[in-house]
């Protein structure tokens, strides 16, 4: 199986003021590699209401417009919460290295969300590398996840 990063499309990002620092950190890091970012917000530490921008951002990557989603907030919870609502949005919490690898791997999660107020960034951005550059694994995973959208 192929890694989720596609070099076509962008990567989409949002986040609320909680994550605000950590996602122009890890903009300028996906864009130092020559990556191209799609930016859903917010763009200031100013108090803002996290849905904003998880919507639009599990929109990009519903709809194929971006290669995977990232989102960051305090805990990561409102936002993983809010992108799950989309139909074929698989978005996973981590907070460390191994837990993106088994996003992907055994989830094939398509986005990663931080929660900026219990990770460092140096850890955020191990993460971000790690979660565009791990296959799914497939095989026992893939009836598993095919359940998770029946309803
Ligand atoms: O997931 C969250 C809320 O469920 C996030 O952690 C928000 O960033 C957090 O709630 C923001 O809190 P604040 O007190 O308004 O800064």
């Amino acid at each position: 199986m192929e890694a989720i990063f596609n070099p076509a499309l962008p990567v989409a990002i949002g986040s609320d003021h909680a994550g605000f620092e950590y996602k122009e950190e890890i903009i300028s890091y996906l864009e130092s590699k020559g990556l191209q970012v799609k930016d859903m917000g917010t763009h200031s530490k100013d108090s803002v209401d996290y849905p904003d921008y998880a919507h639009p951002v599990a929109t990009a990557v519903e709809r194929e417009a971006a290669s995977f989603g990232i989102l960051i907030c305090g805990s990561a919870n409102g936002v993983a919460i809010t992108a799950n609502k989309h139909q074929g949005i698989r978005a996973a919490i981590c907070w460390g290295e191994e837990l993106a690898r088994l996003a992907r791997s055994h989830n094939e999660a398509n986005v990663l969300c931080i929660p900026a107020r219990f990770v460092d960034v140096a850890v955020a951005q191990q993460m971000v590398d790690v979660f565009m550059n791990t296959p799914f694994e497939g095989g026992r995973h893939e009836d598993r996840v095919r359940k998770m959208a029946c309803l």
